[in-house]
């Protein structure tokens, strides 16, 4: 079986994205890769990171109205990626449409409340609801909208598997016991998101910035 975790090569750096997945390859089921990867070296930067042989999750987070959405995924289907993201706040026709627009092998999965928010960070912008009751509600919209999964902290992961056992779950904001936290303010350990029914975790930093990221990630692995 392969590994749940996913490392997050945050790095406009193409090179050293792919020094280090190089290094962790052996220790990761997949390749994360956001904004700053995409921006700074685009589809073909995908495609020699999907060379690597690693399953690639672009996490382009879509959020716009459901027209666009779908165009920019259907322009990103060559790439074939194991999964993408979009933002579930851009509501049910924008997620219908996403799925529709993905291939049919790629799991469209949705950010409910992003793990660098806590709960005052949302009545900043208006939402009365705490991150748990927040994300069990995005998580509902997701399952009726028909896409694969949602992306949540470890802290409602446990909830939010139980309104829909069958999703997919995918955990950032991942540390290891004492590990800095950095900008994420809803934070577990590997071990605690895997038993509240993370399907996949996303470790970024603690990895990529280790003195010895094969060794962090071996770390990580043996907690699994
Ligand atoms: O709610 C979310 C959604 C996505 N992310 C992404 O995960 C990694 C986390 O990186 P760390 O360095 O381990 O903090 C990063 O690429 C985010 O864009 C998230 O953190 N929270």
């Amino acid at each position: 079986m392969s590994s749940p975790l996913y490392v997050a090569l945050d790095t406009p750096d193409l090179a050293r994205a792919k020094a280090i997945a190089a290094r962790v390859r052996n220790h990761v089921g997949g390749l994360k890769l956001g904004l700053e990867f995409f921006m700074a070296n685009g589809r073909a930067g995908v495609r020699e990171m999907a060379d690597i042989g690693l399953p690639i999750f672009l996490d382009l987070k879509f959020h716009d109205i459901p027209n666009t959405v779908a165009k920019a995924i259907q322009a990103l289907r060559p790439l074939e990626p194991a999964i993408l993201t979009v933002h579930a706040s851009g509501g049910r026709a924008m997620l219908e449409d996403a799925k529709a627009a993905a291939p049919t092998g790629t799991k469209v999965v949705a950010v409910t409340v992003l793990t660098s928010l806590d709960g005052s960070d949302l009545r900043s912008v208006g939402v009365a609801s705490d991150p748990h009751e927040q994300v069990v509600r995005l998580t509902e919209l997701a399952r009726e909208a028909g896409i694969d999964g949602v992306v949540c902290s470890g802290e409602e992961v446990a909830a939010a598997h139980k309104k829909w056992p069958t999703g997919f779950f995918v955990v950032p904001g991942v540390r290891p016991a004492n590990g800095a936290a950095g900008d994420q303010k809803r934070v577990v350990t590997p071990r605690a998101a895997l038993d509240a029914g993370a399907s996949i975790l996303v470790v970024g930093r603690p990895i990529t910035q280790a003195e010895d990221p094969d060794l962090a990630a071996r770390a990580i692995e043996a907690t699994l």
